[in-house]
């Protein structure tokens, strides 16, 4: 092990800032609180922060370029000029206003699609090539290089997203030109490479975790082509070709590119990854970059466990300097436990976020570097004692309770349908939404008052019952069919659970970008989830006794809650799903017992959560399925169990939608414009579908005539007798008038379809 020494590194920093500094400066701009020049002040003060702070932490190789104004994918776009037509563009250099435009769409032209990073409950921009002819508008990598050797004297290490993944993530291309376009964007990554290189630069990240994500073997060709001409047009700058969130696909060949340095993800891929370490070792004249803090999961690591893992590392590896280094960035973390007050001691000192995590590869790297500091190593080791006395025994009451429970509806489907349409007696094409009215800030600013004992539980439950009225007579008024009490009581959909199942702790400040200012603070399972006491029936029920309308009960799956939520990494996720699920299953029955027959189970993240590796979708989809069946099969034969997934591209999936068994499921379909429907027709669904008719992501208001188009085009392959209307996904970020506005429009188109086609009663 001689001659072989170690750098501390980092791939990326939450932009966020500690009291979400970031999301507030963006939000103030967009509402014209705030001057564009002021703006820029403060947000390049905050980067700069995050800068220092990561110094002090004793990071040595700090990313720089990382941080952005909205998303990292879209100012990859915009630095290649890719501005669809609609945007109007005619910048040199893109303008703010432009950026903004693409990213959150005007009156005139809606927003670039957006969808997930990976399987991460991160969103990116997805940029739409089409026509488009790459040019570069802005080294922005070099910018950011040169202002924090400029402004702080730190030698960053710019990143950048690789051109495989740019492309694979892209749209508005044929799969056939993806080499001809990539010739396209190469000499552009020349050129910016190239001005690093003269700028002073030693080493750059080039992120291509697309080539951990079922990469396909052909394609390495590209991958070979373009790191050759990368190596050849600047052969002194140092290249870490980084992957994260799962094993390399291709090890041999990736190991084996022509770059310096090769980045790998030693938590989730560790299995795989150390195998072929062993098996193929690691090339002579290379770095590799040993991912071994988790990004993606708020645990303290076990420095000692850590420790023997990187000796095993260390015995494949040849001589020469070696990175440690988180498993992705740390985007995907809270940024500090430091403003956690009411965390429990024992569980506080178990939780490590952005800043705490560069302080355990600071330590290890000291460790490894023979610097150890066996004060911090003993002090580790308590906080994993006293957590495995505290907590984390998986009870065998709930394991017995969960074997107990049936995993399959006591009838098919097709008999089930008898009953529920006899029960519910709706008409045809019935409407409604999918559960979330405006989250206004009228309704934030009470929660926060009662949240800080300023308002009593009562003024606040008044409240809460209060919207609840408001919006029960106008859904009435709009001549909605299934109606919803609308969540005003949730903060989001996954946290509310949280805070109520027990098993859960749930942060004050722990927040994480989801997408854009949007931002969500994932609940965090640290011990045996368990259903209490029931924690929707009230406000439904109340809902539902100022109507003779159905009021849809509305709950959070399983596979969401948990993928929303950091999880316990010491059990199989599955078993988290199944406590999860009994406690789910409590809760529905909790709703029949109250009269709720109609409830609702939505499981948006079942598709983000499938594996990266396609070798292992059945494996995940089959206890996915079992969790949400669990949850939802012990209910009576006319009760009817609703499901909702957004995110379109179920179409290698819909085996395993037919599987649930909800009775119906809502999909989002019109971003999508109308590709779903394609993907049920060829499939044959049986059960009753609500395909979204139009996107709630936008204030735009949709007319009569083109939910009526959205409408006849399912019709045409889908059976009047099992289709809904319903929008894409909840209106928890539309505002009220919006709201109202597109629902009367959404109604009348489904009445003047009922009419044209002398449609009834189902
Ligand atoms: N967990 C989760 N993941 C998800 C989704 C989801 O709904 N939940 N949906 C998709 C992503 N979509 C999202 C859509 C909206 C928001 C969103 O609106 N987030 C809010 C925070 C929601 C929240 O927790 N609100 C708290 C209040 C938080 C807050 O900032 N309060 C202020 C006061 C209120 C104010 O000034 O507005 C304070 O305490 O100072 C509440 O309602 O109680 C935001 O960023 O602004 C997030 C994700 C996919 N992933
Ligand atoms: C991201 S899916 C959201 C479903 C939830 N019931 C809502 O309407 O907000
Ligand atoms: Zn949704």
């Amino acid at each position: 092990m001689m001659g072989i020494t170690w750098t501390s590194s980092n791939l990326g920093y939450p932009r966020l800032g500690e009291n979400r500094e970031w999301k507030k400066l963006l939000e103030r701009l967009w509402k014209n609180e705030l001057d564009e020049e002021t703006f820029l002040k403060e947000m390049k003060h905050l980067r700069l922060n995050h800068l220092k702070k990561q110094k002090a932490k004793g990071i040595q190789s700090i990313p720089v370029g990382d941080f952005t104004f909205y998303d990292h994918m879209l100012d990859t776009a915009v630095m290649f000029g890719i501005i669809p037509r609609r945007f109007h563009s005619t910048d040199k250099k893109i303008s703010l206003s432009t950026y903004f435009a693409m990213a959150r769409g005007t009156a005139e032209a809606p927003a670039c699609e957006m969808t997930k990073w990976f399987n991460t409950n991160y969103h990116y921009i997805v940029p739409e090539l089409n026509e488009t002819i790459p040019t570069l508008t802005e080294n922005k990598p070099l910018k950011a290089y040169l202002e924090v050797k400029e402004e702080l004297g730190i030698e960053g290490k710019p990143v950048l997203i690789g051109p495989i993944t740019f492309l694979k993530l892209s749209k508005g291309y044929k799969k056939e030109s993806f080499g001809s376009l990539l010739q396209k964007f190469v000499p552009l990554y020349v050129k910016i490479l190239q001005e690093l290189e003269e700028a002073g630069a030693a080493w750059i990240q080039i992120d291509e975790p697309s080539l951990n994500a079922s990469f396909p073997i052909e394609d390495y060709f590209f991958v070979q082509k373009v790191y050759e001409t990368f190596q050849r047009e600047v052969p002194n700058i140092s290249i870490m070709l980084q992957t994260y969130f799962e094993a390399a696909d291709h090890y041999t060949k990736l190991v084996s590119l022509p770059v310096d340095g090769i980045g790998l993800d030693f938590v989730h891929g560790w299995e795989k990854n150390i195998q072929a370490l062993k098996t193929e070792g690691f090339p002579a004249n290379k770095s590799l970059g040993v991912g071994l803090i988790d990004g993606r999961n708020v645990w303290r690591a076990d420095l000692q466990k850590k420790h023997s893992e990187l000796e095993l590392i260390t015995s494949y590896l040849p001589e020469g300097n070696h990175f440690l280094q988180p498993s992705s960035s740390l985007l995907h973390v809270p940024v500090s436990t430091n403003s956690e007050r009411k965390l429990s001691p024992v569980l506080k000192d178990s939780l490590s976020f952005a800043d705490e995590k560069l302080e355990e590869i600071n330590s290890l790297t000291n460790m490894l570097n023979k610097k150890p500091d066996e004060k911090w190593l003993e002090k580790n080791q308590k906080v994993f004692q006293r957590f495995a006395e505290t907590f984390r025994q998986q009870s065998e009451k709930i394991t017995g309770e969960k074997n107990k429970l049936p995993s399959k509806r006591s009838l098919p489907f097709s008999e089930r349908k008898t009953h529920q349409d006899n029960k519910w007696k709706l008409p045809l094409l019935p409407t409604t939404t999918i559960g979330s009215f405006p989250q206004t800030k009228e309704v934030r600013l009470e929660r926060r008052a009662f949240r800080k004992g300023e308002k009593s539980i009562n003024e606040y439950q008044t409240f809460i019952q209060n919207k609840i009225k408001e919006w029960i007579d106008i859904q009435e008024e709009i001549g909605l069919d299934v109606l919803v009490h609308g969540e005003f009581e949730r903060n989001d959909m996954v946290e509310f659970f949280g805070e109520k199942l027990n098993g859960f702790a749930f942060t004050e400040n722990g927040w994480v970008q989801s997408y854009g200012s949007r931002c969500v603070k994932p609940p965090i399972i640290y011990d045996d989830v368990a259903f209490e006491h029931p924690m929707t029936v009230e406000e439904t029920r109340f809902a539902q006794s100022l109507t003779e309308k159905p009021v849809k009960g509305m709950l959070t799956g399983p596979v969401t809650i948990l993928n929303w939520s950091f999880e316990r990494d010491d059990i199989p996720r599955e078993e988290v799903a199944y406590q999860i699920a009994l406690a789910l299953s409590y809760e529905i029955k909790a709703l029949e017992s109250a009269g709720i027959e109609m409830i609702q189970v939505d499981e948006p993240a079942l598709r983000e959560g499938l594996p990266l590796k396609r070798e292992e979708w059945d494996r995940y989809l089959n206890w996915a399925v079992h969790a949400f069946r669990l949850a939802t099969s012990n209910v009576k034969p006319s009760t009817q169990i609703h499901t909702h997934m957004c995110y379109s591209e179920f179409h290698d999936m819909i085996e395993a939608i037919r599987a649930l068994d909800a009775d119906v499921i809502s999909i989002e379909t019109s971003r999508s414009h109308g590709e779903l429907i394609e993907a049920f027709e060829t499939a044959i669904y049986e059960k009753e579908i609500g395909l979204g008719i139009y996107d709630i992501h936008s204030p735009r208001i949709p007319s009569v005539g083109e939910m009526k188009e959205m409408i006849e085009r399912a019709l045409r392959v889908l059976p009047a007798s099992l289709f809904w209307i319903n929008p894409d996904c909840g209106l928890k970020t539309r505002n009220k008038e919006e709201t109202v506005k597109s629902l009367k429009n959404m109604v009348q188109a489904a009445e003047e379809i009922r009419e044209s086609h002398k449609l009834q009663i189902k």
